[in-house]
């Protein structure tokens, strides 16, 4: 069963285009991650899902509702961590807890949902005025679980977390998948979103680029590998001979090692027979695959001057998965 769907939504200010044609499917139960460069879009479509913002073209259903037409019913089923959330200065983080929990009828386990997200009891007795960004922003995801909602959106969860509290929130992640909810989680940072989503969808410069498992995002991404090789003796002229090999775009040479980088994890069989046939010994391999940030910069390109142009080079065949 489908969680989200939109079907061809577009959000156009003016001449340009946030989001544009998205065609975006979450199944009921997926970890999905919504991930693209700042500008990409991620907001614009949470703000049309909770109907912060209307579309220009297309359409979209969460839970089986349209958002649109149905926004209480969507409400009445999900819990929202909006980009630039709003807590009250002069309630402690207890009394929001509560405030939540009356607004959604049920009691909380204040403790329980404290020690989920990292606040201690004395924090949470005083006014969220004095917290920090990271405490606000644990006090807001415990928030959103309160009430045990069919769909949690998530928009930059991470944002102003530490690396203990991105764990606290991966954790967080995992349990509520556990317990059957879907959760939808836009980040702009890949890793943030690799070890808790089954799937993950690619937004650049407002158009999807890439849905797929990590997996089979990095499979057709293929953005190669690095042969690192000790090497003895170092034969004249290797750098030239490696260069002129397919799929090898930098080489890199030492007085004992050398370092090729290719665009295909396919050509290191190759790399190594050059350096055999060229007369040396190949006393050591290492090789590294491409990281995840190396992925997504395959999908997607952000020019150092802050504007975007389309997507960097195209994705392999599969796409929507
Ligand atoms: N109200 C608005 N008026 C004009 N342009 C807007 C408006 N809201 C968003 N945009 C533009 O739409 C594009 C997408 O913005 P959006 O905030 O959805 O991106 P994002 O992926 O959430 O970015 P970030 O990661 O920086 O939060 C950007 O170019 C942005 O400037």
């Amino acid at each position: 069963m489908v969680a989200i769907e939109t079907n061809g939504l577009t959000k156009r200010y003016g001449d340009h285009a946030a989001i544009d044609g998205l065609d975006l499917t979450v199944n009921r139960g997926d970890v999905f991650g919504f991930v693209g460069p700042n500008g990409a879009g991620k907001s614009t479509t949470i703000n049309i899902l909770l109907d912060y913002v209307r579309p220009s073209d297309g359409s979209a259903t969460v839970l089986g509702f349209d958002a649109q037409e149905q926004r209480r019913a969507v409400r009445e089923r999900i819990g929202v961590l909006p980009d630039g959330y709003d807590l009250y200065d002069r309630l402690t983080g207890r009394e929001h807890i509560r405030f939540a929990g009356n607004m959604n009828g049920v009691s909380v386990d204040e403790a329980q949902l404290l020690d989920r997200v990292g606040v201690s009891i004395d924090d949470a007795e005083r006014p969220v005025g004095t917290y920090s960004t990271g405490m606000r922003q644990r006090l807001a995801l415990g928030l959103t679980t309160i009430g045990d909602p069919e769909l949690l959106l998530l928009d930059e969860p991470t944002s102003g977390l530490d690396p203990h509290g991105v764990a606290l929130l991966q954790q967080l992640v995992r349990e509520e998948a556990d317990r059957g909810a879907t959760v939808f989680f836009s980040s702009h940072v890949l890793d943030h979103v690799e070890s808790v989503c089954n799937r993950v969808g690619i937004l650049d410069d407002g158009r999807l680029v890439a849905m797929d498992t990590i997996e089979g995002l990095r499979d057709d991404a293929d953005s190669g590998s690095t042969v690192e090789m000790a090497v003895e003796p170092m034969p004249d002229g290797i750098d030239e001979a490696l260069a002129t090999l397919e799929a090898v775009h930098a080489v890199d040479v030492t007085d004992s090692t050398i370092t090729v980088s290719t665009t295909d994890s396919a050509a290191k069989p190759a790399v190594i027979d050059c350096v055999r046939d060229a007369g040396a010994r190949v006393a050591d391999v290492t090789t590294r695959e491409a990281t995840l940030e190396q992925v997504f910069d395959a999908y997607t390109t952000q020019p150092t001057d802050g504007r975007r142009t389309a997507a960097g080079r195209p994705p392999g065949g599969r796409r929507d998965r």
